[in-house]
């Protein structure tokens, strides 16, 4: 049985207008992301990966072709999807606890039922004992923590991540990569698949079922890799550097041709 497509990204393309100059960013972006699956989109810095995230969470809208969420439009903003950001994005004058009731009370949780839920999710990521903390309190590791709790919280189905571990240091980053694929594969959550974006192709072959080669800007679709080994993966393995030779020359193939 084929697995259910959650999302149908088809021709995107964008321009970008800006004091009377054109900057095409996207050009003819098409790929799926099915139920169960984690997606990774690697390529070169300004090649549009953080603003194709942006097109389907809702932020953007001024692009052409169709983004569709199990085959209708893409709800904007689409409550089944949230993002985990580089940056961390949390208020600083609020706490942890209250960083993450705020997207519940958004999404019109009820108050009892937002301090029950931010808790829940503040002890899944290992931060209980934290809830009265203010961001400037913790480090970037425990930042990035409430950061994937509060995108959890509202349960999405879909998890974007725009380059969510390279703020952090080597060690802090591959714990929290390893806590989020582990939270993904157990389904306990209501989250299904994951589409997220890095520069780290090392990260990409730890993580994804399948990567999504970019271009250069204007970004478009140069290649795509299926990383079918058995996870717990190990970058010391022959067949993961393998597939990790396979991103590098296609993306240096395609700077190559440009
Ligand atoms: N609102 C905007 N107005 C004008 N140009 C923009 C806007 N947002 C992004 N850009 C430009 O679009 C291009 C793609 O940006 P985007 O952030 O999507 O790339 P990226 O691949 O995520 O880059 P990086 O890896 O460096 O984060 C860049 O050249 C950027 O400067």
């Amino acid at each position: 049985m084929s697995a259910v497509t959650l999302l149908d990204v088809r021709n995107l393309n964008l321009t970008f207008k800006e004091k009377g100059k054109e900057l095409s960013v996207l050009e003819d972006i098409s790929f799926t992301l099915d139920e169960g699956e984690f997606l990774c989109l690697v390529g070169p810095s300004g090649s549009g990966k953080s603003t194709i995230l942006r097109i389907i969470s809702g932020i953007l809208n001024e692009y052409t072709g169709e983004v569709l969420y199990k085959g209708e439009p893409n709800p904007q903003p689409n409550p089944n999807v949230s993002m985990v950001f580089q940056s961390f994005a949390l208020i600083p004058w609020l706490t942890v606890q209250e960083n993450i009731e705020l997207v519940l009370e958004a999404r019109g949780i009820a108050p009892r039922q937002r301090i029950r839920t931010a808790l829940r999710y503040i002890d899944m990521v290992g931060l209980d004992s934290f809830e009265d903390a203010y961001p400037r309190e913790l480090s970037g590791g425990m930042k990035q923590r409430v950061g994937i709790a509060r995108a959890l919280a509202v349960e999405p189905e879909i998890l974007l991540m725009d380059e969510p571990f390279s703020a952090l240091d080597v060690l802090t980053a591959a714990d929290l990569r390893e806590q989020v694929v582990n939270l993904w594969l157990e389904k306990r959550l209501p989250l299904k698949s994951v589409l997220m974006v890095t520069h780290n192709m090392e990260e990409a072959v730890f993580l994804a079922d399948r990567i999504l080669v970019l271009s250069a800007r204007p970004g478009h679709i140069i290649g795509e890799i299926s990383v079918d080994l058995p996870r717990p993966r190990d970058s010391r393995d022959k067949a993961f550097e393998e597939i990790l030779d396979k991103v590098y020359s296609m993306i240096l193939s395609s700077r190559i041709k440009s």
